[in-house]
């Protein structure tokens, strides 16, 4: 068994390896120079990872106290070697990680990328960026090398060299023993067209332009010229010298004669102290934004950006950033507890998977945080339970917040482009920062074709306006017809309009903002801050319309819970309001279309079930027309034909959609109304096909089944 082990062995690469090479070369052949940084950051990876080991075990570090990342390169032998002492890999390790794609994603992400079309589609610039994003790592080293070996040390194994031309890999013991005591050496057999990432400037600039913000110091092995003094032969007389032959002589060694060396050392190529630990005050613009490039590998510059210490119960360090924009699918993820803040005690790194420090809502913000009072020698279990985490979120959320009402109103426009959904979400979900996130919040109004935010609108009240008003619907066309807003926005009051599909349910969870309640106008409850002459008015019309609504509540009882004198409606003969703690037509459209909900919930159905409030508009002429009718005949069937299209004419107008059968109904009888107009009887009916012709298609619609059974055979084999 043992000898088994200690000979070569050869293996053969997991088919996903093998497609995400080719997915490599093909897509990033302009964009060779990352393989620099994909192996630093492995190299790094494997540093926090005996780094995080040794908070708990202090003997690991003792096989190799050093812990950085060297670089060396062999121009002639064109070869270039990167060796860190992280933890390093077994043999298994080996075989493992450098053999198979273990990572969950990878295997959609390569599909995606497989997809021809799409690559062609897209142009080399996103796709580059989609691949940068995911991570291509350890295969990118074959962009510019032919063969790669990787001798490694873990300290649970002796050192085991793993070697591969991109077709296969073999694994073997190193014959050389444990030269490594602890870490990893890859060796690049270096491309003849890739000779230039040999040459120290080029290797100088990777590492600035990629990696110098890696936490471990990254040297690489370079000759400087030193200039040295050569060495004056001992004078024997010395001791008898005047004064001023010894000044003399001082003046003389005082300019010895110098040359020039060549001196091979170890070069630091990154300024490995954490970008966070330093003040705000001394780190410029620039440095933030390649910071933040090389965290997430973004292209672009984050949208904003807060870097602050907390004080207090816990102290923490902290940097987090908002990325322009968000990946497209990041919906379908939402609430998958996965937030983008690596989490740091005392400048080690812990985890980047600890997901507890941003709600789902701001899951969206990268960062860092890192922590002096966190214990450092806890699992991560136990560290998810610790009080100050709690504390922490909080802190952080608070400092989230800020970061977002601090956004210029020339970028907010992007930020809410990309994020409204979040924010309102977190309206919903967040009631400790419900204030907070309201102050965040813009929507489309009546008053113009831009967005407004709340402290706008509430400075633009009138004096005697109590209220908010808002209307939600599908889109902006829909919500100006709405007859709720007609009166309402004739008087000059504005409206806000919420055109998606979250908004609604959003403004149900904010109870007030600055003290003004919101009301939704498609509920009864309104408040038109109406004065005492249009308070009279409308007493007056209510009277004078008594016989109607009382008939009309009788009438449509089924649906209606009263009928009643509008104040609000101008130009619509009617509306049909929701209770006030009903759904509005909005809200009852986006439950059914909720793909998410249960067909057969006891909730929604009693929501739908709820009767709505009839308002009538005592203006319109249609109405004063059934008031007369009625009072003249309560039995009138004209006019009993006339309310239910009136109802329901009303539903679809304020936004609610037809139950079960009365979308039937509702074309019969305006079918039926057509034919009144049009001076035909009302019981005239269409014709009855002859007998010989009626029979055709009769005979062909069997055919039809016939054949479509049969063609179904085929599909089934399929
Ligand atoms: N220098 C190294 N030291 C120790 N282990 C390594 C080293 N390089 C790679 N590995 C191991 O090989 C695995 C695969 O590496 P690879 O770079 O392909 O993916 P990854 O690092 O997991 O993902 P990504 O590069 O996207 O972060 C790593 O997860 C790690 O376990």
């Amino acid at each position: 068994m043992k000898e088994m082990r200690e000979r070569a062995q050869n293996f053969t690469f997991q088919t996903e390896v093998n497609r995400m090479m080719k997915l490599i070369i093909n897509s990033l052949y302009r964009n060779k120079e990352i393989f620099l940084r994909e192996l630093i950051s492995n190299g790094s990876d494997a540093l926090d990872k005996i780094r995080l080991l040794s908070l708990t075990d202090r003997e690991i570090l003792n096989t190799n106290p050093d812990l950085s990342i060297r670089i060396k390169a062999e121009p002639e032998k064109r070869l270039l070697h990167i060796i860190d002492s992280g933890v390093g890999m077994t043999r298994r390790d080996l075989v493992q990680n450098l053999g198979t794609i273990a990572k969950s994603g990878t295997a959609d992400f390569l599909s995606k990328m497989q997809d021809s079309d799409k690559v062609q589609e897209s142009g080399a610039q996103e796709m580059n960026d989609m691949i940068g994003q995911f991570g291509v790592g350890f295969y990118s080293a074959f962009l510019v090398a032919d063969r790669v070996t990787v001798a490694s040390k873990h300290n649970d194994d002796s050192q085991h060299v793993w070697e591969s031309d991109a077709n296969s890999f073999s694994v073997a013991p190193d014959p050389r023993g444990d030269t490594l005591k602890r870490g990893t050496h890859i060796t690049l057999h270096i491309k003849e067209e890739a000779a230039d990432y040999l040459q120290p400037d080029t290797i100088r600039a990777l590492v600035k332009k990629y990696s110098q913000f890696i936490n471990f110091p990254i040297y690489l092995w370079a000759a400087r010229t030193e200039t040295v003094a050569e060495a004056e032969p001992e004078d024997a007389d010395d001791a008898d010298a005047d004064d001023d032959a010894k000044v003399e002589e001082a003046e003389e060694k005082s300019e010895p004669k110098k040359t020039e060396k060549t001196v091979w050392d170890w070069e630091l190529m990154n300024d490995n102290k954490p970008i966070w630990t330093r003040k705000p005050s001394e780190v410029a613009e620039d440095e933030y934004t390649s910071f933040y490039k090389s965290l997430t590998k973004d292209t672009a510059a984050p949208l904003a950006k807060a870097h602050f210490v907390a004080e207090g119960e816990v102290t923490f360090r902290a940097l987090l950033f908002v990325p322009r924009a968000q990946p497209a699918d990041s919906f379908n993820r939402y609430g998958t507890k996965t937030d983008h803040i690596k989490l740091y005690v005392r400048r080690v790194f812990i985890t980047d998977e600890f997901n507890e420090l941003m709600p789902n809502y701001l899951a969206f913000i990268q960062g860092i945080v890192d922590s002096d009072d966190l214990p450092l020698n806890v699992s991560r279990e136990t560290l998810q339970q610790h009080k100050l985490i709690k504390i922490i979120k909080k802190k952080l959320v608070r400092k989230a917040l800020d970061m977002l009402k601090k956004i210029p109103d020339d970028e907010y426009e992007q930020f809410w482009k990309e994020y409204s959904t979040n924010i309102k979400l977190g309206v919903i979900e967040d009631p400790s920062n419900r204030a907070r996130l309201a102050k965040l919040l813009r929507f489309q109004s009546s008053r113009g074709a831009g967005m407004t935010f709340l402290a706008d609108y509430v400075a633009r009240m009138k004096p005697n306006q109590n209220h908010i008003y808002y209307i939600a619907g599908a889109s902006r066309a829909e919500v100006e017809k709405s007859p709720f807003a007609e009166r309402l926005v004739r008087s000059g009051y504005e409206v806000l309009y919420l055109t998606e599909a979250v908004d609604e349910y959003c403004l149900s969870s904010l109870p007030e903002y600055e003290g003004k309640k919101f009301q939704n106008i498609a509920k009864e409850i309104f408040d038109l801050n109406e004065n005492e002459q249009q308070k009279e008015r409308w007493e007056a019309y209510k009277k004078e319309m008594e016989p109607l609504t009382r008939w009309l509540g009788d009438k449509l009882g089924a649906w209606v819970t009263r009928a009643e004198v509008s104040r609000r409606l101008a130009r619509s003969p009617a509306a049909l309001a929701a209770t006030a703690f009903g759904w509005t037509g909005n809200m009852e459209r986006l439950a059914l279309s909720n793909a998410h909900q249960k067909a057969d919930d006891a909730q929604r159905r009693h929501h739908l079930s709820q009767k709505k409030l009839l308002e009538i508009n005592p203006r319109h002429p249609v109405v004063r027309e059934l008031l007369r009718r009625v009072r003249d005949d309560p039995d009138d069937a004209l006019a009993l034909d006339a309310a239910r299209t009136l109802y329901r004419t009303a539903a679809m107008r304020s936004g609610f959609m037809l139950q079960e059968g009365q979308a039937i109904e509702f074309a019969e009888s305006v079918e039926g109304m057509l034919q009144r107009s049009l001076g035909l009887p009302p019981d005239a009916r269409a014709d009855d096909e002859p007998e010989d012709e009626a029979a055709a298609p009769d005979e062909a619609e069997t055919d039809e089944l016939e054949a479509d059974e049969t063609e179904a055979e085929p599909h089934e084999e399929l």
